[in-house]
């Protein structure tokens, strides 16, 4: 097992890290400090080549040109929050809106803004890095102030694991973060020879602007069905795409697998687990006018090339009281995990 931590560029006049954590079975992912984010998730081939099943972009400035959040740390609170505005301990909390008057995936100075400290650690079968912040409330808009870990996994059973651990200070806050990765595990630039099946049977209603209505909606007899493999394109094509919150079955808080994301050509597969209650399936299905990504060698993204699979608190849970609990009591440590398993047949 090994771990690299290099220069990646400067980027604001700040210095930016990638690190590379490798195992012993030819599985290597690397991160960025900016955004705490995963940059390269590589398999061997049967040839001994490496294929990034996630997608990336060359530099820093390339992550901040969209709205993609390609594979970078969400949070404090991912999805949307209607109007940017929720009540805490009695309190109405206003916070800048950065979509539609509403606010996303934690606003304009979220984790994923945020240049991360790095230390790393090496265990027997497995070796980490771990991103750290203290965000004060001055940072992101949210109430009270936060110290945050984000910490990647990568072990010999092919597993990444990611933890994220929040300490709040003397007043209460939110938290519901995510991973925002986009996959593809094929060659193709679509994911036609790709089958999802997720463990839910109910999604969120969403109004125009993709706001939860409140109303949790059957999945069967839907394009919204994925309780077995289902090929992702024809329902892509069903549905005209996909940006939607599942509701993971039984209620649980602990891991559990939520999701598998298969790729015919190449027998790759990745399971998602997760100790929340929702993944948000996003599968880029509109055009994204300058968006190059660096496995397509120049050419410009093709809509619906990957998809996002992001395990996460129900959206806007802060303002419907059966969606999950994200508030973080003062004074409280509180983590959430999500775990990619790769195989291959
Ligand atoms: O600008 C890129 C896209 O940004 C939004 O997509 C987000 C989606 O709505 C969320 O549910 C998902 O979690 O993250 C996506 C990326 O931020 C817009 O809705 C979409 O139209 C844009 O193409």
């Amino acid at each position: 097992m090994e771990i690299i931590t290099q220069k990646f560029e400067k980027y604001q006049d700040q210095e930016i890290k990638k690190v590379t954590l490798k195992n012993d079975c030819g599985v290597a992912i690397s991160c960025l400090s900016m955004g705490a984010t995963w940059y390269e998730f590589l398999v061997p081939d049967k040839d001994g080549n490496k294929h990034n099943l996630i997608m990336n972009f060359a530099h820093c400035a390339d992550y901040y040109s969209n709205g993609l959040c390609c594979c970078q740390s969400i949070g404090r609170v991912a999805g949307r929050i209607k109007k940017g505005h929720f009540k805490l301990n009695q309190q109405e909390v206003q916070l800048l809106p950065n979509e539609n008057g509403n606010t996303l995936h934690g606003g304009n100075h979220g984790f994923r803004f945020l240049n991360w400290k790095i230390t790393t650690q090496k265990e027997h079968n497995s070796v980490s890095v771990i991103f750290s912040n203290k965000i004060s409330e001055k940072i992101d808009g949210f109430p009270g102030d936060l110290d945050v870990e984000i910490k990647y996994t990568l072990n010999n059973q092919n597993q990444v694991m990611i933890l994220y651990t929040a300490k709040s200070g003397s007043k209460l806050t939110l938290f519901n973060p995510t991973c925002h990765a986009y996959f593809n595990l094929s060659d193709q630039p679509n994911l036609a020879s790709h089958k999802l099946k997720i463990n839910s049977t109910q999604y969120l209603e969403l109004d125009t602007e993709l706001i939860p209505t409140g109303n949790m909606l059957a999945v069967e007899n839907t394009p919204y069905d994925f309780r077995d493999f289902q090929n992702l394109e024809s329902a892509i094509s069903k549905n005209n795409g996909f940006d939607d919150a599942f509701v993971i079955d039984g209620a649980s808080t602990n891991l559990r697998p939520v999701a598998v994301l298969s790729e015919q050509t190449s027998g790759r597969a990745i399971t998602i687990s997760s100790d929340s209650n929702c993944l948000v399936v996003y599968t880029m299905s509109q055009n994204q006018p300058g968006v190059k990504f660096i496995r397509d060698g120049g050419k410009f993204a093709q809509p619906s090339e990957a998809v996002a699979l992001e395990a996460q608190t129900l959206p806007d849970a802060i303002n419907n009281d059966d969606f999950g609990n994200i508030v973080l009591p003062a004074n409280t440590t509180k983590s959430h995990e999500i775990v990619f398993t790769f195989t291959q047949k």
